[in-house]
């Protein structure tokens, strides 16, 4: 049978999550592991569910929203909401997919509208793994060919019309409301009960604050919960992953890791 686009995209995802995973979740069983959302998180869950069951099995995991949840449950992980972490404990090993990653590591996410709970799981992770595959690299952020829909924004959903004039001030050439598709009328709405705008930007030159700068200003109006640019920069790490493995369409894996 021939092999689709799809399948290959498919079969680099599942390669890339099966190396992350066995590269990075601990040699002992650890407490807490953080679980993202989308595509390729299903195939680093159903890693991490063929492990030697002494190394889940006292491990609680903790999604990103409600398609993680269901995904534990459903290969008999156990799930602790990310309210139930005891303050001040951290979590071994986060992983999660990305929509694009730049260079340096930098990510936009949100493309499945979970980024406010992947950022909140990232932020306490010791080590934060991202798995994707070869169509989300990129040099710079915002390249038109990687990732066209731009940034996600989570908003406080009175809030769009004022964020959205704000977001066109910073340079952004296109905000949408993102739509809640054909089984919705109306937005889309997080897990957290907001709307999310999906800001196009230039792409972004080169630079070590360049992505911190504009996540710091669109984080500043009033009305943004959180926004999927996952970065660092001299003002310090606000979820830019340690490591990123990149399954490619030649069957290898990339890595990038942080300098
Ligand atoms: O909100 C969703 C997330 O940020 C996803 O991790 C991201 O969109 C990547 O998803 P996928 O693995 O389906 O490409």
């Amino acid at each position: 049978m021939a092999t689709t686009s799809e399948d290959l995209v498919a079969a680099a995802k599942q390669l890339a999550a099966l190396t992350a995973v066995q590269e990075h979740y601990p040699k002992l069983p650890p407490k807490y592991v953080g679980i993202g959302s989308g595509s390729t998180i299903v195939h680093v869950v159903a890693s991490i569910a063929n492990l030697e069951p002494s190394l889940i099995s006292s491990t609680k995991f903790i999604p990103t929203g409600f398609q993680s949840k269901q995904l534990l449950l459903q290969h008999g992980l156990e799930v602790l909401d990310i309210d139930l972490l005891p303050a001040g404990q951290a979590i071994s090993v986060a992983f999660d997919g990305a929509d694009e990653v730049d260079a340096q590591l930098n990510c936009i996410k949100g493309g499945g509208a979970c980024l406010f709970q992947e950022k909140i799981v990232a932020v306490q992770a010791e080590k934060f793994v991202v798995v994707a595959d070869f169509r989300k690299i990129s040099k710079t952020l915002l390249t038109p060919t990687t990732w066209a829909s731009g940034i996600p924004i989570e908003v406080v959903p009175s809030s769009y019309p004022y964020v959205t004039a704000k977001l066109t001030t910073l340079g952004a050439t296109k905000v949408v409301l993102r739509p809640g598709g054909k089984a919705k009328a109306g937005p889309c709405v997080t897990d957290n009960g907001n709307f999310l705008l999906d800001a196009v930007f230039p792409t972004l030159p080169e630079g070590e604050d360049v992505v911190q700068d504009l996540a710091e200003a669109i984080k500043g109006i009033v009305g943004v919960v959180e926004h999927g640019l996952f970065y660092g920069g001299s003002r310090g790490w606000k979820g830019r992953p340690e490591v990123a493995y990149f399954g490619m369409a030649d069957g290898t894996v990339n890595t990038l890791v942080k300098q």
